[in-house]
């Protein structure tokens, strides 16, 4: 364990890297996805089973717990890595872009934005300031920057008054921030899908100076194209010796191509929240469990799969239990597609290290049916 933050890239092949980012709660390899934690848990796993499948940190929110139970009361029991049972590294969300697509009565100003909460429809108020003030409380390890990310598709016009005020945002947020030994800060770059706001931020991020730096504005209906295009000059502009975070992405061939487009770290809701709707992710494509077809199929999700879904069960319990809607539905979905996302880490890490991501990216496109299977 180090007492500092610091990250060391170890291999690149192409424009992928490979590394490490130490923390004094443990060390992130990268290539990275993690997992989120919204509300104090990754749903339907214990703390130690999101640890078993490969996850060296975790997401959680400053919106959804400021809410409910509130970062004092989290502060007062000693801490969010405490209160959920997690000792590996945090990452929180500033609540920005939590509150634009949440929150209810919506009030945007220069200060920070008002809204009423869409658990009991409370008032509340965040800002750059109080952001990282809640951000503390939860005692995160990675913090990042109070932003406002503008819904795709928007006017030139509208994703430049956006990008320059989450600019003046980051600058609140690294004041407020002050200086945290072994907790990072991360600046988010915005400016749509336009290559001159992207470059503008940059630059405005790298003056205020930051220990990582993610990629915002995307995954936001641009679809994967036109976000792929932005990725192939946007994390460019980005420090090259710091990490690269890339929000919110997203299906395993949206992660390939970010991390083929040089990004280090990722979370998606997606692996957690479509394994409770019974969908499982494999290398050979995505299986929709409550389709008939599994009803009587003796065969695991993934032959080649080491998860205890995979070990354990065929796909027709696994159909059973969720067309049943029992509990371990969720329990093994969920436990498969993590340990899937982790395994489709590892193995990106592996070839980097290799040098031979393209015949990796290469081999993960051939194997994968279109549609369901
Ligand atoms: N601060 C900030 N956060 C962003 C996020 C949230 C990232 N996950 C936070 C976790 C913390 C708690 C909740 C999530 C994003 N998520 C997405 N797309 C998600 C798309 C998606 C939605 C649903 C299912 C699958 C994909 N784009 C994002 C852009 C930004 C951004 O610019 N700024
Ligand atoms: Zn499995």
């Amino acid at each position: 364990m180090s007492d500092r933050f610091s990250f060391r890239l170890s291999a690149t092949s192409g424009k992928a890297r490979t590394g490490v980012i130490s923390t004094p709660r443990g060390q992130i390899r990268t290539p990275a996805f993690m997992p989120v934690g919204t509300a104090a848990t990754v749903k339907a796993m214990l703390p130690d089973s999101v640890a078993a499948t490969g996850a060296d940190i975790l997401l959680g929110n400053t919106y959804h717990l400021m809410l409910r139970p509130t970062a004092e009361r989290i502060a007062r029991l000693g801490g969010l890595h405490r209160f959920m049972n997690w000792d590996k590294p945090i990452l929180t969300d500033s609540g920005g872009f939590q509150v634009m697509s949440l929150a209810e009565l919506r009030k945007l100003t220069e200060e920070g934005v008002t809204f009423r909460s869409h658990v009991d429809g409370s008032k509340h108020m965040l800002s750059p300031e109080r952001s990282m003030e809640i951000q503390k409380l939860l005692g995160s390890d990675i913090v990042m920057c109070f932003d406002e990310c503008p819904a795709l598709p928007a006017d030139r016009d509208r994703i430049a008054e956006s990008m320059r005020l989450s600019m003046r945002w980051a600058e609140r947020s690294k004041a407020a921030f002050g200086d945290r030994p072994g907790h990072a800060l991360f600046g988010i770059q915005q400016g749509g899908l336009e290559r001159d706001f992207r470059e503008e931020s940059a630059e405005a991020l790298k003056a205020i100076g930051f220990d990582g730096y993610a990629v915002g504005g995307l995954a936001v209906g641009e679809g994967q194209e036109a976000m792929f295009g932005c990725l192939d000059f946007a994390p460019d502009m980005l420090p090259v010796d710091k990490p690269r975070y890339l929000m919110g992405v997203g299906k395993p061939d949206d992660i390939v191509g970010a991390v083929a487009r040089g990004i280090d770290m990722m979370d998606c809701v997606l692996p957690s929240r479509s394994g409770r709707t019974g969908q499982a992710f494999t290398r050979r494509g995505v299986v929709n469990i409550k389709n008939a077809r599994h009803a009587d199929d003796p065969r695991p999700l993934d032959a080649d799969c080491t998860c205890p879904a995979c070990r354990g069960y065929s796909r027709a319990y696994l159909h059973h239990v969720f067309r049943a809607g029992e509990i371990i539905s969720s329990m093994l979905l969920t436990w498969h597609n993590l340990h899937y996302y982790q395994e489709l880490m590892a193995g990106m890490r592996a070839a980097i290290a290799e040098d031979r991501f393209a015949g990796f990216e290469a081999a993960f496109h051939a194997q994968r049916a279109e549609g369901d299977i």
